[in-house]
This record gives structure tokens, C-alpha cells and sequence, in this order.
């Protein structure tokens, strides 16, 4: 398997808990696939998250990431690595307020070489985006803060899929969302995905959503802190 992310052996525990939060032996997400992955609040999905963001370091064990064993990456190289790597669509979308819309997508492009030359003009790429999205053309200068939710959403996806990254990670994207529009977000999500090739590891409590990914994980199967727990 041309796996995208690898893990082996994880362990992770928050500082100052003893108990590990994540200890799984043995996760993968191939290149293109869509993995869904669901479970109990508290189980540990955003921590997992964080983890393969390399934004924080396991006590032990391996995450691969593009062949790429993270630990051995200094605290720059993991960030240029995630920006190189990764698109990431957090739940509250995390986008810069006084910023444009077009702005906000072009962002990756700014931190990352790789994602600049992907996307080759970058604002180019972040029209195209942001229309693939359905985002109206009069929104793509206005401050993202003077947008709704869905609508950020949107732009935060664009922003993730910019200069097609390996594997995109989002947390709970579509919880603020009623069904229709969460749907409609899916397929554009899915669309895009696919057209840049990137895998996609999607965190969500609507098992309703699953259906359509690849593959249902559900964390407490492959985390045995989560089983213990
Ligand atoms: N920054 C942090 N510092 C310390 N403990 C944390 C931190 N973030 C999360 N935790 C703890 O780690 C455990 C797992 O939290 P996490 O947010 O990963 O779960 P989750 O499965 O994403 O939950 P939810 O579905 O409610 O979002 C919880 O017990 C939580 O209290």
C-alpha cells in the first residue's frame, strides 16, 4: 500500500497525565482514500489530529507522514513539513479575521515552497478554488471575519486543498451546519480532493456521513488507551 500516513506504535500521553491518551499500534491512510473517523467525546480524535499535524510529540512510536518519520524533524522543520504536507480544516476554521478571503487561501503558498510551486500562481489558484467551492466572486476581497460560517468554511477548505497537499485533516468541519449545506459541503470537499489527489482523514460525531468515505474507523478499535478507558 502507497500509505500517505503511517503509525506505528504511537503513544501519547498530555503533560502532566499519566495515562496515555493515545496508544494505537498500528493506524495507516493510503494516498487518495478517505478514511472517516468517529468516537466518543474525549476519545482522543483531535489529539490524533495533532499528533500526525506534528503539533504535539508522542512519548513514543512512529508517525510516518509521506515517508517521512516526523520525530526526526527539529521544531522548524516540522512546521515547514506540515506546511508542505498538510491541509488542515479545523472546526471553528481558524482564519486570519483581517484578512481577505483570497488572502486566507493563499496563505499555505506563503509558508511553503512546495504549495507555492504546486499551485503555481497562487491567486489564480485561489479563484479557482474558492468558485469551485461556490463561494461567490464578491465575497473574495472582503474580510473573512464578514463572513457565515458556511461560508467560511468554504474558504477554509480552499485554503486547506491549495497546492494539493498529501493528506488533509479536518476536525469536525460541518457540525455548524445544517444537513443540506453539510452535504453540499461533502461533495465540493470530496470533489476537490480528488481532483488534487490528496487523502483525506475527516473527524465527525454524524455517523450519518461515513457512508460515503472509504473507510469507517472508529478510534477506541485502534486505540487501546481508548478501550481501557
Ligand atoms: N491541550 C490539552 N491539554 C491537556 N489535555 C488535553 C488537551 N487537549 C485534549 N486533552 C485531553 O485529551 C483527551 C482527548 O481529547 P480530544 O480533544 O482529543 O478528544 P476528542 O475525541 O477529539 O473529543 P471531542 O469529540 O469531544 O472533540 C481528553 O481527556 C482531553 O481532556
Amino acid at each position: 500500500m502507497n500509505a500517505v500516513l503511517a503509525i506505528d506504535s504511537l503513544r501519547f500521553a498530555w503533560p502532566g497525565e499519566d495515562r496515555p491518551v493515545l496508544d494505537i499500534d498500528a493506524f495507516s491512510v493510503a494516498a487518495g482514500e478517505k478514511v472517516f473517523l468517529h468516537g466518543p467525546s474525549g476519545s482522543g480524535k483531535s489529539t490524533l489530529l495533532a499528533a500526525v499535524g506534528a503539533l504535539v510529540v508522542p512519548q513514543s512510536g512512529r508517525i510516518e507522514l509521506c515517508g517521512s518519520d516526523l520525530s526526526t524533524l527539529s521544531r522548524g522543520g516540522r512546521d515547514r513539513f506540515r506546511a508542505d504536507h498538510l491541509g488542515v480544516i479545523f472546526q471553528q476554521f481558524n482564519l486570519l479575521p483581517w484578512l481577505d478571503v483570497t488572502a486566507n487561501v493563499t496563505l499555505p503558498c506563503r509558508f511553503s515552497r512546495v504549495r507555492a510551486r504546486r499551485a503555481g500562481n497562487a491567486e489564480a489558484a485561489a479563484r479557482q478554488l474558492l468558485s469551485a467551492m461556490d463561494l461567490e466572486e464578491s465575497l473574495w476581497q472582503r474580510r473573512a471575519d464578514t463572513l457565515s460560517v458556511g461560508q467560511q468554511q468554504r474558504v477554509a477548505a480552499a485554503r486547506a486543498l491549495i497546492g494539493q497537499p498529501e493528506l488533509v485533516l479536518a476536525d469536525e468541519p460541518t457540525s455548524a451546519l445544517d444537513a443540506d449545506r453539510r452535504d453540499r459541503f461533502l461533495d465540493l470537499l470530496f470533489e476537490r480532493v480528488e481532483v488534487a489527489g490528496s487523502a483525506l482523514l475527516f473527524v465527525s460525531h454524524d455517523l450519518a456521513l461515513g457512508a460515503r468515505f472509504d473507510r469507517v474507523v472508529e478510534l477506541p478499535e485502534i486505540n487501546r488507551a481508548g478501550v481501557a478507558a
